[in-house]
């Protein structure tokens, strides 16, 4: 399970072979699961401070990156830096501290029903801390206000819009002031003015608070007014990469598909498998 929370852990010296201006570092990133090949040799460089959104077909692994990013996963090969230092190599202890550098935002938001708005942002501080009452309720006031929810403390989850809810976990996600937010789908099932808050938040956390943003997105639009950077993953490795805007049109076949919504391209339409007449019983049978 992820944690919410954030502090100190982040800010530790990075190694010398940490480059300030990015914040995650993945080299040779290698990994076959049930025996698919999903990273072949990756190499990305996540820059620190700056919103860069990952875009791919299905299945091609974006999860699962987020996932080896917090140590939640192990690749087979490759390394993965987090402010310098190496994932893989991280104790229990190590990575535990981590991933409390770490906040993320789940598409379905994962409040707590049985929990009021600010006992949902309050959970985290009172899991991890032994802060006194009135700290926490400044704390979390502060956040909810940072997400335009100071009003709806006392609302229960349910009396939420999908919008409001996701922002709530937001506030929740950066209770600790985090130093990265990995926001997994962040815009599915928003409507127009719930994506628009949302795509403004994302934004002006990022910029107010310093946070480096990696989401997870397939909504071409809601990325080119967000993001400063996208990496198109395909068949293990990067195909793609560059400023949202410009990306979309570079003419390679993975973008014409990927961004053209083309059914036919370099990605297969099947999903690896054997010889159908031989799955159906049907080898050497007569026409
Ligand atoms: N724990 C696991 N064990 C085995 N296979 C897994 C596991 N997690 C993911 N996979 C497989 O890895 C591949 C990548 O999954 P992942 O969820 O990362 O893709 P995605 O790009 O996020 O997809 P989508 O855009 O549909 O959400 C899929 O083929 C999936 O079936």
């Amino acid at each position: 399970m992820f944690s919410f929370v954030a502090e100190v852990s982040m800010t530790q010296p990075a190694s010398p072979s940490s480059d300030d201006s990015t914040l995650v570092r993945i080299r040779g990133l290698t990994t076959v699961l049930n025996g698919k090949t999903i990273f072949d040799a990756l190499d990305l460089d996540i820059p620190r401070g700056k919103v860069t959104a990952i875009m791919g077909p299905s299945g091609t692994g974006k999860t699962t990156l987020l996932k080896h990013i917090t140590g939640q996963m192990r690749a087979d090969a490759g390394e993965i830096r987090v402010n310098g230092e190496n994932v893989a190599g991280m104790s229990r202890e190590q990575l535990y501290k981590m991933r409390e550098g770490v906040g993320y935002l789940f598409q379905n938001s994962a409040l707590l029903t049985d929990f009021d708005v600010f006992e949902n942002v309050a959970f985290p501080l009172r899991q991890h801390t032994q802060l006194p009452e009135v700290l926490i309720r400044n704390l979390v006031l502060l956040k909810l206000q940072a997400v335009g929810l100071r009003g709806a403390a006392r609302l229960m989850p349910n009396e939420l819009s999908g919008g409001m809810a996701r922002r709530v976990a937001l506030a929740r996600a950066i209770v600790f002031d985090p130093m990265l937010i990995l926001y997994d789908e962040p815009f599915v099932g928003l409507d127009p003015v719930a994506l628009n808050q949302v795509l403004k938040l994302i934004r002006t956390l990022n910029q107010t608070l310093g946070i480096t943003s990696v989401l997870v997105a397939h909504e071409l639009e809601a990325v080119k007014q967000v993001a400063d950077h996208v990496f198109l993953i395909a068949n293990g490795k990067v195909v793609a990469q560059g400023d949202p805007k410009t990306i979309a049109n570079d003419g390679s076949p993975w973008t014409r598909q990927f961004f053209g919504g083309e059914a036919d391209g370099p990605v297969p339409f099947q999903y690896p498998a054997g010889d159908l007449a031989q799955a159906l019983g049907l080898t050497g049978a007569a026409k």
